[in-house]
């Protein structure tokens, strides 16, 4: 499929910044204060949820001082599309999750339907304690369950499509040093 780039370059440049470097760099710092405290005991496999999670779960485990195996799970619902379908999963867990403490660590937590479903494979593998963290919890009532929330939150943000630090518009700005909206039509 052909990309238009100059519609790619063009909704970056008209898009709306709603989180700075700066604020993405303090937010995670609260994440990893949070999550040395919490875990530094326990051993833990982190994982990233590919594609989204693979910026936020780079940056935040070089925050993390103590020892831990770190891995992938690659679970897609969105697709590069805008709007979510059913979970997909392309990569499952390498390590025996039996007994052990897993975090994952994804970009989003937006109606959560890929977090829980993670979440439930990690127990249904064996995991002993699950625990989730995510940059961004978008705020809206249409989460997969009432008061669904991860264990650790870097920021809240509007119910909009985002895109940057991991998040993509069709695929591109993943890399976008920023959190951004797409303008409001
Ligand atoms: O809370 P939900 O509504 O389930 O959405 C959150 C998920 O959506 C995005 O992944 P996506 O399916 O777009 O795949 P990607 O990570 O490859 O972009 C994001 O990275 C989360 O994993
Ligand atoms: N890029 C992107 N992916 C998402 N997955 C769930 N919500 C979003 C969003 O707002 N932007």
């Amino acid at each position: 499929m052909s990309v238009d780039l100059d519609h790619i370059r063009q909704v970056k440049a008209e898009a709306d910044c709603l989180f700075t470097a700066a604020d993405i760099e303090a937010a995670m710092d609260r994440m990893a204060a949070e999550i040395n405290a919490t875990l530094a005991d326990s051993n833990p496999i982190v994982y990233s949820v590919m594609n989204g999670g693979l910026v936020i779960a780079g940056q935040l485990v070089t925050r993390l001082d103590f020892p831990m195996e770190v891995g992938y799970l690659h679970a897609t619902r969105y697709r590069n599309k805008l709007s979510g379908g059913e979970l997909f999963w392309k990569a499952r867990a390498e390590h025996s999750l039996v007994g052990r403490t897993v975090l994952i660590v994804d970009d989003i937590l937006d109606e959560g339907h890929t977090l829980a479903a993670i979440v439930e494979y990690c127990r249904d593998a064996g995991a002993s304690q699950v625990l989730t963290a995510v940059l961004l919890d978008k705020q809206h009532d249409r989460k997969a369950y009432a008061g669904m929330r991860a264990d650790f939150t870097g920021m809240p943000v509007v119910d909009r499509y985002i895109f940057g630090f991991g998040l993509d518009y069709k695929g591109y700005w993943r890399n976008a040093n920023g959190i951004f909206a797409i303008p409001e039509a």
